[in-house]
């Protein structure tokens, strides 16, 4: 792996860039001069979703950057209340629209179990949810699909009636925030794990144990995070909205964590806290 546009395979044998550009909490006011800023240092592969308020906005990036459609992996994700058959597929079709695209090249259920439809028949819903993506798939409007905070018992919902397989599950991976159960889980049944908040949404730069291997490295925290998330087979979604930080989040690859740092990092249980809990998130 030598540069952010290399690839990892998904399963159904697409490739996709192994670093994401995040775009959560980029206001859509400067979603497009954030977005074209990360095209401009490399990345080829954008993180949005229709809860982010920003997929017109990345959609005009993407379309000013003269970039040819065929060369950028754009991901975007169902929200929270559009959990049924007719809602997912009119939902799709608005992302497309909103982002000016004949296709996505990856696209997310969001949440598993929103608040719109915790009621004992949830499961049908997500089901339901779930074979709109698989026609739209099929349809060639989505090249990939996939799940997001989904735990291993919300993936065993889907297998009851899926016909195509999740691709990827995107959860919160991050230094001191490893789910074990969810990644062994996810990785058995031929999914990606996209690790989310690699940066711990800001908060993992004043770690000691992270400042140590920083400085032993001759690296910043950062890019520490992200080579820990790489040598671990996850592809990780930094976001920034400052282009000096945007460019440095891609040089992470004339460098390598030793096992022994690697393991440091891994000990390092809970420093920036853990990923919201699905089943009882309130949105
Ligand atoms: N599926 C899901 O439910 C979720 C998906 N995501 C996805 O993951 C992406 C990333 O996660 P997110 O939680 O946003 O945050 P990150 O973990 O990527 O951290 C972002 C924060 O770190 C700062 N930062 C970034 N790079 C540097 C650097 N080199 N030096 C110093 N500070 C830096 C940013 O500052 P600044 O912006 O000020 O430059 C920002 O405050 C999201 O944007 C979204 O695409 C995130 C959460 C949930
Ligand atoms: O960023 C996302 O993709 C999320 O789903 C979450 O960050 C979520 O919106 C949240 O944490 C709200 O507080």
């Amino acid at each position: 792996m030598r540069s952010i546009i290399d690839t990892y395979s998904l399963s159904n044998g697409t490739q996709i860039p192994v670093v994401g550009f995040g775009t959560w909490q980029t206001a859509p006011e400067i979603a497009k001069s954030v977005v074209k800023s990360a095209l401009v240092s490399g990345y080829r592969h954008i993180d949005t979703a229709e809860m982010y308020g920003n997929e017109k906005e990345v959609g005009q990036a993407i379309k000013e950057s003269g970039i040819s459609r065929r060369h950028l992996w754009v991901t975007s994700k169902l929200n929270n209340s559009f959990h049924s058959y007719d809602l997912a597929s009119q939902a799709i079709d608005q992302s497309l629209a909103d982002l000016g695209l004949d296709y996505l090249d990856l696209f997310l259920i969001h949440w598993p179990n929103p608040v719109a439809f915790r009621d004992e028949n949830w499961e049908a819903h997500l089901q339901d949810t779930w074979r709109a993506l698989e026609d739209a798939y099929q349809a060639g409007k989505l090249k990939a699909i996939g799940v997001s905070n989904f735990r291993k018992h919300h993936l065993q919902v889907l297998e009851q009636t899926q016909k195509v397989a999740p691709m990827v599950n995107q959860i919160r991976i991050c230094p001191g925030d490893l789910d074990q159960e969810t990644i062994a889980y996810s990785r058995d049944h031929g999914m990606l794990l996209e690790a989310y908040s690699p940066l711990g949404t800001g908060k993992i730069f004043t770690e000691p144990t992270m400042q140590e291997i920083a400085q032993e490295t001759g690296k910043t925290v950062a890019q520490v995070c992200l080579r820990w998330s790489l040598q671990h087979g996850f592809l990780p979604l930094p976001k920034s909205i400052h282009p000096n930080y945007i460019e440095d989040n891609t040089k992470i690859f004339d460098f390598k964590l030793s096992p022994e740092q690697m393991q440091r990092i891994d000990a390092l249980d809970g420093v920036v806290g853990y990923a919201t809990d699905p089943d009882t998130a309130g949105f």
